[in-house]
């Protein structure tokens, strides 16, 4: 996957959006992945943050296997903050937010055939992550979350409803607190996709999760 999909294809991708670290989960992360690939998932974040994370060459072993398992299920690979990582490893994306490198900075380095992604919580910080070079804008927290200490105040569903009548036009992904019962309301505030972590990652069934979150954002 690159940038160079059409803008509907980019949406399709960011329909049901999982993002996990080796901290989210209590078993092997490829195995999640690999049960939240087959139930439904579009796109995969690797978020590998927080106390007890991997580092290093213990990192790049890890995002090199989930590569691999997204590539085996041609599912698109996004990276968390680290532009260097995704830049060696020729990821499909990289994430970043306001307190991560510059966004306008990042596109020059990973040049026009990469995915970037803008962390976005007010209407101005749109603006500027569409004037910088971003493809699509995550939007949040929506809800509260327990997977982000540093997380900005909670902004409901509005939020993305105000960017869309301000104008923005980008794909925009939720995150922040996204559960199957929230998604319908997402969809309705003018969302592509919900990005999620807990409830993929820490459900019984990462498959079945994974999979009623696809059954929402079809069509
Ligand atoms: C899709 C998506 N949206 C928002 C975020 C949050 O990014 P950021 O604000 O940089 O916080 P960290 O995830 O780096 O803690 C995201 N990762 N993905
Ligand atoms: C990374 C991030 N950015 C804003 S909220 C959040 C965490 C989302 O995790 P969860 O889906 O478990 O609430
Ligand atoms: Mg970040």
């Amino acid at each position: 996957m690159s940038k160079h999909i059409d803008n509907d294809t980019l949406k399709q991708a960011l329909s049901v959006y999982f993002i996990s670290g080796t901290t989210n989960v209590n078993r092997p992360l490829p195995n999640v992945l690999t049960e939240a690939i087959s139930g439904g998932i579009t796109l995969f974040q690797f978020r590998e943050k927080g106390s007890g994370c991997l580092t290093n060459k213990a990192k790049r072993d890890m995002a090199e296997k989930l590569f691999q398992v997204c590539k085996d299920h041609q599912i698109g690979f996004i990276i968390n903050d680290d532009v260097e990582l995704a830049i060696a490893m020729n990821a499909d994306g990289i994430h970043i937010g306001q307190k991560d490198a510059g966004a306008s900075i990042t596109r020059k380095m990973i040049g026009e055939n990469m995915i970037l992604g803008v962390s976005v919580h007010t209407i101005e910080e749109a603006k500027q992550a569409v004037a910088d070079g971003a493809d699509y804008l995550g939007v949040g927290p929506i809800f509260q979350t327990n997977s982000k200490q540093d997380a900005e105040e909670v902004c409901g569903p509005e939020r993305i409803m105000d960017m869309r009548k301000s104008g923005i036009n980008l794909p925009i992904v939720a995150i922040g607190g996204i559960t199957v019962e929230k998604t319908p309301e997402i969809k309705r505030a003018g969302a592509d996709g919900v990005s999620i972590i807990s409830a993929i990652a820490s459900a019984p069934s990462p498959s079945y999760a994974a999979n009623q979150f696809k059954e929402i954002m079809k069509d």
